[in-house]
């Protein structure tokens, strides 16, 4: 796929060096794949898919301060929402050593101040309010929202991202949104939604 074309077609504001840090992000990405079991994108094109993914988002997100992703893995979501929202603190969640390093030397290498890199599992982390939860290709909706009972507030909102499934996975809650796209359904959670 053609990232830029299509993030471009999307209309997705983006900053300038974003383009940048993908390119350096995909470089490392594909040198530590080839030791690591980072993940499963081994070509550019899945890898370009799993950005647009990840990015798409951002074209109806509300404006957040402080973003935590559970289970990270290699970087998706967290990491790429980090690169397109440099005001937002991204906190990143994962517990396993290499994709854990892997995070904190991409943030080392590409200077991000707005990334924490955390190598715990979510539940071994101390109680602390985020504005947005994101998690990807971790656990079902319900263990999600268990999992991040103590990271949100009646004004935080939770993104996860979804496959069809998610139709009975929301069965029985309240608020919230399905936005579509070809290869994805994004669940967002949230009082006000
Ligand atoms: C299938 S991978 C998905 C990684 C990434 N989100 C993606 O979509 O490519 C699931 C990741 O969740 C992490 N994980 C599993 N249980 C977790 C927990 N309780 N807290 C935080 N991370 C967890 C695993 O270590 C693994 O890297």
């Amino acid at each position: 796929m053609d990232l830029k074309a299509a993030l471009a077609s999307d209309n997705i504001e983006l900053p300038e060096n974003f383009f940048f840090n993908i390119q350096k992000y995909k470089e490392h990405l594909f040198k530590w794949n080839k030791i690591h079991n980072l993940t499963g994108a081994k070509d550019v094109n899945t890898v370009d898919e799993f950005i647009y993914d990840a990015v798409f988002p951002v074209s109806f997100l509300p404006k957040v301060n402080s973003l935590m992703d559970i289970g990270t893995g290699a970087g998706f979501p967290g990491m790429i929402l980090a690169f397109a929202l440099p005001d937002t603190h991204v906190t990143l969640v994962e517990p396993l050593t290499k994709r854990a390093s892997f995070l904190q030397f991409i943030k080392a290498d590409l200077g991000l101040s707005n990334v924490t890199v955390v190598k715990k599992r979510v539940e071994q982390m101390e109680p602390k309010i985020f504005d947005l939860v994101t998690s990807r290709a971790v656990t079902d909706t319900k263990m999600l929202l268990k999992l991040s009972e103590n990271f949100r507030d009646k004004h935080s909102k939770l993104l996860f991202y979804k496959g069809e499934k998610v139709f009975d996975e929301v069965q029985e809650i309240q608020n919230h949104k399905i936005i579509e796209t070809k290869n994805r359904h994004y669940l967002l959670l949230g009082e006000d939604i």
